[in-house]
């Protein structure tokens, strides 16, 4: 190991994002260094990865999964740790250098904050992290000089627009949403869809809670949120429209009218391969773009009407406060239960507003109010009834 190399801990390597992280740290193996390696309940897969990349440290989330986990890497000088707590300590540690937070969901929001205090920098994939508690996490990154570098794949398009521009003020970001599956249907279309439909999504293979979100446009609505708070933007400067093909990721208008946009085909393993080595774009052998592939871009309007989530994230924006982690907590029960076949497609909608009306709003949120209003969400949310 040299010291050079970047130190990196990886959240949630058993996932979407975490796989295709090791895919690219494997490719750069000169340059990244895996320090830390963590899982939910995929054991399996945990043993693999520390068998094939020799972390320091692996976590386990599932305790009951602490010895099946222990006893693979025995003969390998890695520690084996379980449990959500474990989270928080391992990112602390004085040899990682950069947090990979690919956890779904509010999970990713104790251990990006402990990150963050112990001044990691971090590739946040995690957008629930900033929807939830964004005023906070933003804050104590400046506290700390704390970098957060965009994962997300339309946030990294306007992170690489921006770099070299950073004292040109924006005039507006426009985020492209792909539409998803259901792009084009009407509510009465919508009412009878189902999950192995939703889970389809036309341009990207992610995991199944983001493919149900950009489904039904909440991903878009997440990814809002997400965008005010990594560029420090107004509401009114930021926009949505749908661009199927997903070529375009995103584009940055600067006050001369000049508008920056980043294009690629659709392969998160270039947004954090970016992230990871930033400041350098590292050499990839990923598939190319070629116009003549795509003779025809196109664009459209968001139907905010039919997609009702995409209206309901900007109303959680502009209330503030707490409204966006109610929000999420809200969507995130939603998500499972249209998953279990408890709800249809439309009513997740309805369960969201329902959330978003009845929980306490607190203007001025604490990490305790964040903590409280996403309990008291999620057991509306699990008690409501169609
Ligand atoms: N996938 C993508 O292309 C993109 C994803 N993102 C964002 O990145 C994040 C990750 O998404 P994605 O990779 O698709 O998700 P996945 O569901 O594929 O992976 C989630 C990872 O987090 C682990 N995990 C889940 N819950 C817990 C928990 N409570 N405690 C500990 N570990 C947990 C899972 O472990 P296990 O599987 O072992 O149970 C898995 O490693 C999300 O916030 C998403 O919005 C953003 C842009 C693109
Ligand atoms: C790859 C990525 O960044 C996803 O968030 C993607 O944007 C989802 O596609 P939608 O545009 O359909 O939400
Ligand atoms: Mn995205």
């Amino acid at each position: 190991m040299t010291s050079e190399k970047k130190h990196i801990a990886i959240l949630g390597s058993t996932g979407s994002i975490g796989t295709q992280a090791l895919e690219v740290i494997s490719a750069h193996r000169d340059k990244f260094e895996v320090e830390v390696l963590t899982a939910g309940n995929n054991a399996d897969l945990l043993i693999q990865q520390a068998q094939a990349f020799k972390p320091n440290v692996v976590v386990i989330g599932n305790d009951d999964l602490y010895d099946k986990v222990f006893n693979a890497l025995d003969s390998l000088d890695i520690k084996v740790y379980a449990g959500a707590k474990a989270l928080c300590s391992v990112v602390q540690m004085e040899s990682v250098h950069m947090v990979l937070t690919a956890l779904v969901g509010y999970a990713g929001l104790k251990p990006t904050i402990a990150a963050i205090e112990a001044g990691k920098h971090i590739a946040l994939a995690n957008k629930e992290t900033l929807v939830v508690a964004g005023d906070l996490i933003t804050r104590l990154a400046q506290q700390k000089a704390v970098n957060i570098y965009p994962v997300d794949s339309e946030h990294s398009a306007i992170f690489q627009c921006l770099v070299g521009e950073f004292h040109n003020p924006i005039e507006k970001i426009i985020l492209t949403a792909s539409g998803g599956p259901f792009r084009g249907k009407t509510r009465e279309e919508l009412a009878n869809v189902t999950k192995a439909q939703a889970l389809k999504h036309p341009n990207w293979e992610m995991g199944a809670k983001i493919t149900i979100d950009s489904a039904s446009l909440m991903n878009k609505g997440l990814e809002v949120i997400e965008a005010k708070w990594l560029f420090g933007l107004r509401h009114d400067q930021i926009e949505v429209i749908v661009h199927p093909q997903s070529i375009i990721h995103s584009l940055v208008q600067f006050e001369d009218g000049s508008m920056k946009a980043q294009m690629g085909l659709p392969d998160m393993k270039l947004p954090i391969q970016y992230a990871l080595g930033y400041p350098e774009r590292l050499k990839s052998d990923f598939p190319r773009f070629n116009f003549l592939d795509y003779p025809e871009l196109t664009f459209e309007q968001s139907d905010t009407k039919t997609f009702r989530n995409l209206q309901l994230a900007f109303d959680a924006m502009n209330k503030g406060g707490n409204m966006p982690c109610i929000l999420n907590a809200a969507n995130e029960v939603a998500v499972e239960k249209f998953l279990n076949d408890e709800i249809g497609f439309l009513e997740m909608s309805d369960l969201i507003a329902e959330c978003m009306q009845k929980v306490s709003f607190i203007e001025k949120p604490s990490y305790d109010d964040y903590v409280l209003s996403d309990k008291q969400t999620r057991e509306l949310a699990k008690a409501f009834n169609i």
